[in-house]
């Protein structure tokens, strides 16, 4: 067994490894870490929850000068959420070095970050259109950086960061060392990856598979108009400790959200038509388990990485197969187990051959759970519970009351009772009318005409408009516009597009 101390790791970031609970370095760690160390530029890829994040974070950190009163290194990820996640994880491994993680993201106030950047953080982690910004205003210097990282690197060319990404590191040293990392590397990125990087040194950590074994894969066929009820019945049986719903565009995740509180469900949305200390308060309620369902865009698909996720949904079906692999893997993280359940709808039935090619692992089929599933899971439930009080707690204090009821009615009824008090039984049936959605798209050639049939090759992107049976917009409206899928997916190349960062 490989341990930390191996690696030859400095002994202030051993000591907070150890205080993180990181006991033996993962494969992608192992791996990596040892090139990484001798300025080399490195690809990595590995599959989601298994450390990345520490992977190219020992190394950097371990590079910076504490001295030096100049940003040393930079990381680039897709979105802010994840940009204050990585930053807050190079915090805790850098808890005893010194060394110190700012993150800079769009939507939060340009004065703020400016005041912050007084206090010389040796490392910026940044979403690249903000990072743009500062360079312009002169707020962060890239003269003395000596290493960048791409995290999701992926992500960020087919969001259509290309341009940022491009004029960030033509600003820096060309000297430097460049890392990039990723779950998936879908090989028609990878040549332009490697055009940022010197002769790279590729990680791969071997797998089977692209997912993680750890998270069971089912799908559900279901009617689009069926999609609500069968959620919430998936939710009740198998009472998640938290999930996430991912939804395909904006309208979608307000709508959703919106039902399942009706439905009396502690739950948020979050995409990115919200303002950022509304995405930021949603995030936080989530990792604190004030809630217990978080509806979302792609917005939350990457790199998020929060204890407690036990089930993901794919309400709708991602835009591509990499999107299904970074949202399932919101669960299954740091060896914990997790399910996913992806919906289908009848005319989308090809895809799960498209996503299951991809990942070279098949799902498991699962019928809808019907009503009275729904009802016998609840009631298994709360048995569970009940049995859970039994064998845990204490209940002296309680015998006499018990007593006197037992007085009164039969043990069978006074069970049933507490069964009752302790299953959920669904909030009141109030009606709920989601706008639907169309099916996910293949696109082949030109134009959305040559729709309909899957063709095999390629994997399947949605890209284009959804057709428009959309109703309630017309083309061009800002209704449409939030029936959009998030925050994609253009081919690259044209995706020249500045996007805010
Ligand atoms: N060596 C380790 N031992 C135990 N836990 C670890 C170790 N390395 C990382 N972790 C924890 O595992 C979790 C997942 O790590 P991380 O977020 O870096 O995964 P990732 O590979 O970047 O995933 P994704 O592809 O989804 O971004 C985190 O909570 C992290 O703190
Ligand atoms: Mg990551």
């Amino acid at each position: 067994m490989t341990v930390f101390a191996d690696l030859d790791i400095h002994p202030l970031l051993l000591k907070s490894l150890d205080q993180m609970g990181f006991e033996e370095p993962t494969p992608i760690q192992k791996d990596v870490l040892p090139i990484a160390k001798t300025g080399k530029d490195v690809i990595g890829q590995a599959q989601t929850g298994t450390g990345k994040t520490a992977a190219f974070g020992i190394p950097l950190i371990e590079k910076m000068e504490q001295e030096t009163r100049l940003p040393q290194g930079i990381v680039l990820a897709p979105t802010r959420e994840l940009a204050i996640q990585v930053a807050e994880e190079l915090n805790k491994i850098g808890r005893y070095s010194s060394v110190r993680a700012l993150p800079i993201y769009g939507g939060q106030e340009i004065g703020r970050q400016i005041r912050a950047l007084k206090n010389r953080p040796q490392i910026i982690v940044a979403t690249p259109g903000r990072l743009q910004d500062h360079m312009r205003r002169g707020t962060i210097k890239l003269s003395d950086i000596n290493t960048v990282v791409l995290d999701e690197a992926d992500e960020m060319l087919s969001m259509g960061f290309v341009e940022e990404i491009e004029e960030i590191l033509e600003s820096v040293p060309d000297n430097r060392q460049t890392l990039l990392f990723s779950a998936t590397m879908p090989p028609r990125l990878q040549s332009i990856l490697n055009k940022y990087m010197n002769d790279p040194a590729q990680v791969k950590v071997k797998a089977k598979e692209m997912t993680v074994a750890n998270i069971d894969q089912r799908y559900v066929e279901v009617h689009e108009r069926q999609k609500f009820d069968t959620l919430c019945r998936l939710i009740d049986i198998h009472s998640p400790e938290l999930a996430i719903v991912f939804g395909r565009t904006k309208r979608r995740v307000d709508e959703l959200a919106d039902a399942l509180f009706q439905r009396g469900y502690e739950v948020e949305g979050i995409h990115g038509d919200l303002p950022q200390n509304k995405r930021d308060k949603v995030i936080q309620k989530f990792k604190s388990k004030r809630i217990e369902i978080l509806v979302a865009t792609d917005v939350a698909a990457r790199g998020l990485d929060v204890s407690g996720v036990s089930h993901v949904f794919n309400f709708d079906l991602p835009q591509d197969p990499e999107s299904y692999v970074h949202r399932i893997g919101r669960t299954g993280r740091a060896g914990k187990h997790g399910v996913a359940f992806s919906f289908v709808t009848p005319r989308e039935k090809e895809h799960i051959n498209v996503i299951e090619k991809t990942t070279k692992k098949k799902m498991t089929f699962e019928k809808a759970p019907t009503l009275k599933d729904a009802s016998e899971g609840r009631q298994q439930q709360a048995a569970e519970q009940l049995t859970e009080v039994i064998e845990n707690e204490e209940f002296a204090s309680l015998t006499e009351k018990a007593e006197e009821l037992l007085g009164s009615y039969d043990a069978v009824t006074l069970v049933s009772a507490a069964l009752k008090l302790a299953s959920k039984e669904p909030g009141k049936e109030v009606s709920i009318n989601l706008t639907s959605e169309p099916p996910v798209r293949i696109k082949h050639g030109k134009g959305p005409k040559g729709g309909g049939g899957y063709k095999g090759k390629g994997g399947y992107r949605g890209g284009g408009k959804p057709r428009s049976n959309d109703r309630r917009g017309r083309p061009g409206s800002s209704d449409n516009r939030r029936s959009r899928p998030e925050g994609k997916k253009k081919d690259f190349a044209f995706a020249a597009k500045r996007r805010k960062g």
